[in-house]
């Protein structure tokens, strides 16, 4: 047994608030793209995405943050953040090379990976925050909308552009987002594959809050994990599961059709050739830059 499975053993309700260390990893030795850290003191952890340039959500960055969010749920930590290690992107959502011409085995973990992580995420029984340090378009607002409670920084951009993209945003996508603003806001801006500004998205309630500094963004996911200090844990876990519950089951029962949808829809040869015209697009932009 090496130090980080003891590590992994400790439920956080049982350590005292006098621990000496600030902050301990539970990354596991072969995690490639994220950082997993538990702050003794409070007992939230920090699960903070880092895969250069975007932080694209590719097969094995999905499984290792569902990974993170199983030992964050096994060791009682107290809440989780979701963060980035990227100046300016959160996450540029899901890692289009994963679809574009994609290999067939592959393309269909990397779905069931995807529906893995949301579950873990949106059914989560701890309190869950996403200080989003950059932009969040697409997989990155889903990832947002998953969660809790939402703080941004200015000057970035964050929604459901799937629409510009050629492709459409899944059912699931679409519910969790209708989580946080009004149905009338949501269809416009999902149809027109409208990316937000966070003050736009502040205005209508797709983030919580707004801060200049990703510090202050983790400090107001804490303070928001810290509201439920006298709430029991179980109850809240009841309580949110009522919640989310229905979405939940409606992709565990259907998991198999959504994954055949999926396919259907991005091996379309219109669909691959809109993608494919994107991703050149993107990678003049990045040439020019
Ligand atoms: C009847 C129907 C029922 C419903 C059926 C449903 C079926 C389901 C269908 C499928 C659903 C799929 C859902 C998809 C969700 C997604 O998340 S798709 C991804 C969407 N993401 C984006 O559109 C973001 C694209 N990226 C950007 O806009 C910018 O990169 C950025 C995030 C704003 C950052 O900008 P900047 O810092 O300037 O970086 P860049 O220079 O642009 O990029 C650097 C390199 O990274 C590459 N890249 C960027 N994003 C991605 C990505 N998402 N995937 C892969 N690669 C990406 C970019 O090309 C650059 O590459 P290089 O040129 O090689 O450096």
């Amino acid at each position: 047994m090496n130090i980080i499975r003891t590590v992994r053993s400790v439920a956080f309700s049982s350590i005292p608030n006098r621990t000496l260390s600030t902050t301990r990893s539970l990354s596991t030795p072969s995690a490639q793209y994220t950082a997993f850290e538990v702050n003794d003191k409070t007992g939230i952890a920090t699960l903070t995405l880092n895969r250069p340039p975007v932080n694209s959500l590719n097969l094995e960055l999905l499984t290792e943050m569902r990974n993170c969010l199983k030992d964050a749920e096994t060791n009682k930590c107290k809440g989780l953040i979701i963060t980035s290690s990227s100046n300016s992107v959160f996450t540029a959502g899901l890692d289009l090379l994963e679809m574009y011409q994609p290999q067939d085995e592959r393309v269909k973990s990397f779905w069931t990976a995807l529906q893995s992580m949301w579950m873990e995420l949106y059914g989560s029984k701890i309190p869950t925050a996403a200080a989003i340090n950059g932009h969040a378009p697409a997989g990155g607002c889903l990832i947002a909308t998953a969660c809790e409670y939402r703080v941004m920084l200015p000057n970035f951009t964050i929604g459901l552009n799937e629409t510009l993209i050629g492709i459409v945003a899944p059912k699931w996508f679409v519910s969790a987002f209708l989580n946080v603003v009004p149905r009338r806001v949501a269809e416009q801006a999902i149809t027109q594959g409208k990316l937000f500004t966070t003050a736009e998205a502040h205005h209508v309630g797709l983030v919580d809050d707004v801060v200049n500094t990703k510090e202050e963004a983790i400090a107001k996911c804490e303070q928001f994990i810290a509201s439920f200090k006298n709430v029991n844990p179980y109850a809240r876990a009841l309580t949110k599961q009522q919640f989310r519950i229905k979405e939940l089951q409606e992709l565990e029962q259907q998991r198999e059709k959504d994954l055949q949808i999926f396919l259907g829809l991005i091996m379309q040869p219109s669909v691959q050739k809109a993608m494919g015209i994107y991703l050149e697009g993107l990678k003049k932009k990045s040439k020019k830059q």
